[in-house]
């Protein structure tokens, strides 16, 4: 694998160069107030931009923020990202208001050296996520406009096909930024020879995503421990009721399959915190997965499943983690979450903990980020990367 980094870049001169670059800054907001929960992914960045900063770029950064549908949906607006940014940098972050429009020329032309601009969310432009090679180049085309080279830093969006990560390295002098070689470096040791046992711990609410990985995984892995909105697919698949808790209908019949042929792998809950509605409020009870009324909803593992996951995790040698227990973000359906991640800490294990969420749960929680091996930035790219898929954003870049 050839890529060259922000380092090579550096040594050939920045001054006064345009860099655009790629971040993942798509943090957790609070859903009242739209107030930052955690800035570490911002934080992730921060050594890429102050390098490029330092000597004298002009700096282009561009991000997603959420799922937006290809138009402006001020509830994603960047603009708070861009404050808080600029605190972190110690200088301000000139805000474009739009990704490639009038606000965005103009924002990026008048960029003295060493300043950063950061453009509005890539995802209210179609053409960012488009499936369509043409309407993606379009879009490519006008960002790649803003920069004299290109840096990858958005390790978290690697593995999408999107036109800021896989089209618009094709177009210019293209490397990847400090966060985007670290995260490769550390998740290799997983993939080479991983110390036994291989525990991995799988939860969160990106489903669909994350059920497909499952199977590419099973053979490298010692024991699969599922809990967060994940589970519930899989309890329907073992014929259990699940209320109105997160179900991917579609995948029953996979996880069914899954299950059959791997079922000394895969831990699923024993028991799970029930609520009567998605708040935090709610009235909740823990109850056993075989009985979860039709009319509530799973919102945490229970604590005879902490039990039995901290035991397997006990015994591992090397533990990866994607995805929340359970809602971590309401105190009532935090336990679970917070159990794995003491339980993780305390094995004597090699232990990354991989997506942004995840990353936010150990933060929030309180817990001791040294504690883990490694606080990976991107959950679905980290899985995919341990799937070993080649990932749209680093083939790019080796091309
Ligand atoms: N049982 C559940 N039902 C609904 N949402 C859940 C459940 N368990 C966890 N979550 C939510 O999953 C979200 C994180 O999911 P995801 O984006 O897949 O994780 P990551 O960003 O770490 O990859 C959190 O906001 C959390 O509240
Ligand atoms: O939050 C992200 O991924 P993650 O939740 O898998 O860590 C990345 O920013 C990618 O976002 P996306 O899954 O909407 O493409």
């Amino acid at each position: 694998m050839s890529i060259r980094t922000l380092d090579d870049l550096l040594a050939e001169g920045v001054s006064g160069r345009r860099v655009l670059v790629r971040a993942d800054l798509n943090v957790p907001l609070d859903k009242q107030t739209g107030a930052i929960t955690d800035d570490g992914r911002i934080r992730a960045v921060l050594p890429t931009l102050g390098a490029l900063v330092e000597a004298g770029a002009k700096v282009v950064v561009c991000s997603h923020l959420g799922r937006p549908k290809g138009t402006p949906d001020q509830q994603f607006s960047l603009r708070p990202v861009a404050g808080r940014l600029g605190e972190l940098l110690g200088a301000p972050v000139h805000f474009a208001t739009d990704t490639v429009g009038d606000s965005a020329r103009s924002t990026v032309a008048g960029l003295a050296d060493g300043q950063v601009a950061l453009l509005e969310n890539l995802r209210f432009n179609a053409g960012e996520t488009s499936k369509d090679d043409a309407e993606r180049g379009a879009f490519a085309d006008q960002l790649a406009a803003f920069g004299d080279a290109y840096v990858d830093d958005a390790f978290g969006a690697v593995h999408r096909k999107h036109a800021s990560v896989y089209d618009v390295p094709a177009r210019l002098p293209h490397v990847a930024g400090r966060l985007v070689l670290r995260e490769v470096e550390v998740l290799s040791t997983l993939t080479s020879d991983p110390a036994r046992p291989y525990v991995v711990v799988l939860g969160g609410s990106k489903v669909s995503d994350k059920l497909a990985v499952i199977e590419a995984l099973l053979p490298t892995v010692d024991r699969l421990l599922i809990g967060g909105g994940m589970c519930f697919t899989f309890l329907k698949a073992q014929g259990l009721e699940v209320g109105t808790s997160l179900l991917e209908k579609d995948m029953v019949e996979t996880c069914g399959n899954l299950l059959e042929r791997a079922a000394g792998k895969i831990m699923l809950p024993v028991d799970v915190v029930v609520a009567d509605a998605f708040a935090p409020d709610a009235a909740h009870d823990t109850v056993r997965v075989d009985g979860i009324p039709s009319h509530r909803l799973g919102l945490d593992i229970g604590p005879e499943t902490v039990a039995g996951f901290a035991a397997a995790l006990s015994q591992a040698k090397t533990v990866f983690w994607n995805g929340p227990m359970g809602v971590f973000e309401m105190p009532a359906f935090a336990a679970g979450t917070r159990g794995i991640a003491e339980a993780i800490t305390k094995a004597d294990a090699f232990s990354v903990v991989g997506g942004g969420d995840s990353a936010a749960a150990v933060r929030a929680l309180g817990l001791d980020e040294t504690s883990f091996g490694h606080i990976s930035t991107g959950g679905g790219a980290s899985l995919e990367y341990l799937e070993g898929k080649t990932l749209p954003g680093i083939a790019a870049l080796e091309n």
